[in-house]
């Protein structure tokens, strides 16, 4: 008798379920196939095939400027926003939620560390994906499960060897998070056959499984809270704010 033929263990997911035109090369993990969904990889590539154009041309915009400055030539600004700097104007006032930002603290989006900052005392916490974090799958997949999991309110974290858990005070900072600046390509994700951007991927994944929670929890002008980083040119800017624009609906 052949025992397989009654014994069926139930089937195991082992790969993520892709939208056409996306690959991904890291490695699969149960928990990342909570944040790589179908639906969110889709939000991904969408802002990718809006934006890849925008972006090529402008790291292109930066590789001839750099010839440039090392040819000798002195950065300037950008004549076509001169009416901006010569006009009279003023900014919009800052959100009443972020108003207080005097003193901040950041750090990786490792997961002790962001209950930490959180508890800190600080006004707010700068949740990095930039700088302070090696962009490793490994880094990237669990920093956004652990932030998913903060704006839950649900993060905790079991130190076994002292004994501690962690969990968030009642008042916490404010959350913000930096996505990686535009040259950083995100070569575990491909979109029709092209590594994804970097800060597409934080930004795209972060805002499709928490935007929801902070409307629903903290209502219009309450975030999420980005600090957009690495920015060479207003270009980038404008790039973000129609990206944002377009993720949430009016521009926030
Ligand atoms: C834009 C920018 O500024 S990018 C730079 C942002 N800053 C960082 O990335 C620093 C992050 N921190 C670190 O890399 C390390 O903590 C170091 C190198 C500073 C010190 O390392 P170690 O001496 O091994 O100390 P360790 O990492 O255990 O930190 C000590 C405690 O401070 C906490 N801590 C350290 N840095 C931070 C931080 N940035 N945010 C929150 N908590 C922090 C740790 O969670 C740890 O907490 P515990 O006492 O509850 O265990
Ligand atoms: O990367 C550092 C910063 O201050 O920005």
């Amino acid at each position: 008798m052949d025992i397989g033929t009654y014994y069926q263990p139930s089937r195991k997911i082992t790969a993520y379920d892709v939208p056409e035109g996306v690959d991904i090369r890291g490695r699969f993990d149960e928990e990342f196939a909570k944040i790589l969904t179908k639906d969110a990889l889709q939000f991904v590539a969408d802002l990718q095939r809006e934006f890849r154009n925008h972006i090529k041309y402008a790291m292109e915009y930066r590789k001839e400027a750099k010839k440039r400055y090392n040819e000798g030539a002195l950065p300037g600004f950008d004549p076509t926003t001169r009416y901006i700097r010569e006009g009279e104007w003023t900014c919009a006032p800052v959100p009443p939620a972020v108003a207080d930002r005097k003193v901040e603290i950041t750090g990786p989006v490792e997961r002790k560390m962001i209950i930490n900052a959180l508890n800190s005392g600080a006004k707010v916490f700068m949740a990095d994906f930039e700088d302070a974090l090696s962009p490793s799958w490994e880094n990237l997949m669990r920093g956004q499960v652990n932030l998913k999991d903060a704006v839950d309110g649900t993060i905790s974290f079991h130190d076994k060897a002292r004994s501690r858990v962690y969990k968030l005070n009642n008042q916490t900072a404010k959350l913000f998070v930096r996505p990686r600046g535009w040259h950083l390509p995100e070569s575990h994700i491909l979109i029709d056959g092209e590594p994804a951007t970097g800060c597409l991927v934080d930004f795209g994944l972060y805002f499709f499984h928490n935007f929801a929670t902070f409307r629903q929890a903290q209502g219009q002008g309450f975030g999420p809270f980005f600090y957009l980083p690495k920015m060479e040119h207003s270009r980038g800017r404008r790039r973000w704010r129609v990206l944002k624009g377009e993720a949430s609906g009016p521009p926030f």
